[in-house]
């Protein structure tokens, strides 16, 4: 990989790479785009085959918070952070500690959260170091696990979709294939199941499955026969990539709805599940109510202000739809016009001078 290549085709601003030797620390940060304020997304933990394939998951995540923040409304920039490790062996206090140092380093251009592989207690660490951390403990007066907002937007997400392919937003009865049942997903599977819908689900982790089991009454298949079930709704809610050149033709959902991010392999397959006539939900517009909870904690966190905001996911997606039958583009695309043409507006309106902390005139004011 051209790492300067790339990043100048994709417009980032900045990529980091942390080592600590002491804790076995490897991080990549990457910030992607500060235009609308500091970048904020969550670290993910996570054995990658190579370090490429770590800077690439950085860069590709870093993007998509970018576009995440920027749909969802935020006043705030795109970035992720990867450690390379195995989060159920490789996890140490130093680490987090010393990456939390790194972190304070960039002096608030980037803030992180949780994602795959990482924990409130690992954020609780981090601020030891900074406060550039958002979804610590709620003792801390913070918001805590950041999946069950997440779960309850891409929720409202779903019903709007549904609403668009089968002419009702009602889940009673649907079929619902749910790939991965981790944080975001078990509680989406509460939802769905307090709804009245028919569970289909899959992990490569059986406890995780069995729980879904015994409490929602699903039904539970191998992760490779998720992508075929007879089902009215698919929900990816693992890892991305998952629709692709050998899982859309067994596809027989009209409606792809899920947590995971960047769910398509590359854009020509959101061409086309748009052909055939699957509405798909962009995955960084459904799953934005993790960030948009972490978010409020930046004015004080107060949890019904943020619920509210995430019931929104519902009438943004709805606007996508809109966009998408306007425009006759596919529905991902809609949602990176939304989300770009807000950056677009923010960086080219205009700005007065205002003296501020840094500004060299500061001592005169
Ligand atoms: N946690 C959050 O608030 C947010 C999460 N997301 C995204 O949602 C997705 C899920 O996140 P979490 O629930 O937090 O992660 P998690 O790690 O708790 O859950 C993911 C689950 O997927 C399973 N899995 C991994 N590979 C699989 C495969 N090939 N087949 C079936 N299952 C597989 C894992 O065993 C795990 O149970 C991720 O893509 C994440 O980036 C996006 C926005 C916010
Ligand atoms: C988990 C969130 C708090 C932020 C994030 O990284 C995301 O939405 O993917």
């Amino acid at each position: 990989m051209e790492i300067f290549k790339y990043m100048e085709t994709y417009d980032y601003e900045q990529l980091v790479f942390c080592q600590d030797k002491q804790s076995g620390l490897k991080a990549i940060i990457a910030i992607h785009d500060t235009t609308l304020g500091p970048a904020l997304g969550g670290t993910r933990m996570w054995t990658y085959e190579s370090e490429e394939a770590a800077i690439e998951d950085a860069l590709r995540l870093a993007k998509g918070m970018t576009y995440k923040n920027a749909a969802a409304g935020l006043n705030l920039g795109g970035g992720k952070t990867v450690i390379i490790g195995d989060p159920r062996k490789d996890k140490n206090e130093e680490m987090f500690r010393a990456f939390g140092r790194y972190i304070q380093g960039l002096n608030g251009r980037y803030i992180t959260a949780e994602d795959v592989g990482t924990t409130v207690a690992d954020m609780d660490l981090i601020h030891e170091e900074t406060n550039f951390v958002t979804g610590i403990s709620p003792a801390f007066g913070s918001s805590g696990n950041p999946s069950p907002v997440t779960a309850y937007g891409v929720y409202r997400g779903m019903k709007a979709a549904a609403k668009e392919a089968f002419g009702t937003d009602s889940l009673e009865g649907k079929v619902i294939a749910v790939q991965g049942v981790g944080n975001v997903a078990y509680n989406l599977c509460r939802y769905l199941h307090e709804e009245g819908a028919q569970l289909i689900v899959t992990d490569i982790n059986k406890e995780a499955v069995q729980r879904a089991v015994d409490e929602f009454g699903a039904k539970a298949v191998d992760p490779e026969d998720i992508y075929s079930v007879e089902c009215d709704i698919y929900a990816p809610c693992a890892l991305g990539a998952t629709i692709n050149d050998s899982t859309i033709p067994l596809l027989k959902a009209k409606v792809i709805a899920g947590a995971a991010n960047n769910q398509l392999r590359e854009t020509r397959h959101g061409d086309q599940i748009h052909e055939m006539g699957i509405v798909y939900a962009p995955d960084y517009v459904i799953n934005a109510g993790g960030v948009i909870n972490v978010a409020d904690e930046l004015y004080g966190y107060n949890r019904d202000r943020a619920l509210k905001r995430v019931e929104g996911i519902y009438s943004n997606i709805e606007r996508v739809i809109e966009i998408s039958k306007r425009d006759s583009i596919p529905t991902y695309a809609a949602a990176d016009r939304l989300a770009e043409e807000r950056i677009e507006r923010m960086r080219n309106s205009r700005s007065q001078f205002l003296l501020n902390s840094q500004h060299i005139l500061r001592h005169r004011s």
